[in-house]
């Protein structure tokens, strides 16, 4: 069973080769780290996993797991992404951007998910009104709010301190060991101790 089959993946911005073919499935119940230097392409093959690039050869195919439509079509309630920019509405509460997110289908409990993200106290407060560690915790349960099949996620401990970090990779962990497949982009030394396994680039279109 796959979630995600991705075959001789590669990507190329004004001619310079950023992504050299690359191929990997992702499986249900993996959490697999994505590393490399900065530059390498890690920010790019994620856009290109959750279908919002198109890669200049190869092909990202859904897998059984997932419902048989072009990844483009994908609908949202499957695919749970933390962009490197975090993206919250500023509108609305930390509680409601999860909230609108788990209106595209699921049933995660997400005053669970609030709560084991640390972010139940700052559930009423807008995103302004909250640190940018907090965002970011606000966007890993955005992506989480619809127990998505694939999940796919850019720095996510970026902005964290060291306890923070290891709250954020343990719920994303329980991802994995409910069902999904994680693909955790990140230079975060604490990441090797939740992954089962790892992709490097190496840079220079790796
Ligand atoms: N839209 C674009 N146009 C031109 N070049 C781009 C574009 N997007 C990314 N690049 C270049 O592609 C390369 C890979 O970028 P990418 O963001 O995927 O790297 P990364 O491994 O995620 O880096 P970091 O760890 O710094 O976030 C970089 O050299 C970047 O400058």
């Amino acid at each position: 069973m796959t979630v995600l089959t991705l075959t001789d993946v590669s990507k190329s911005y004004r001619r310079t080769q950023v992504l050299r073919p690359i191929s990997f499935e992702l499986r249900p119940g993996e959490l697999v780290a994505l590393t490399g230097p900065s530059g390498s392409g890690k920010s790019t093959l994620l856009m290109i996993a959750g279908g919002w690039e198109t890669p200049d050869t190869g092909s990202v195919t859904p897998g059984s797991l997932l419902p048989d439509v072009p990844l483009a079509r994908m609908p949202w309630q499957h695919l749970g992404f933390v962009p490197q920019s975090i993206g919250l509405f500023d509108q609305l509460t930390v509680a409601d951007n999860l909230a609108l997110a788990a209106r595209t289908g699921g049933n995660a409990d997400l005053a669970k998910l609030l709560e084991t993200l640390d972010l139940a106290k700052f559930a009423d407060r807008l995103p302004t009104e909250i640190s940018r560690g907090e965002q970011q915790r606000a966007a890993v349960g955005r992506a989480l709010a619809t127990a998505p099949t694939l999940v796919l996620a850019d720095e996510p401990t970026s902005h964290q301190d060291r306890t923070h970090a290891e709250v954020v990779l343990a719920r994303l962990r329980t991802a994995a060991d409910e069902g999904a497949a994680v693909l955790v982009a990140s230079h975060d030394p604490l990441l090797a101790a939740h992954t089962d396994r790892t992709i490097s680039l190496t840079g220079a279109g790796h």
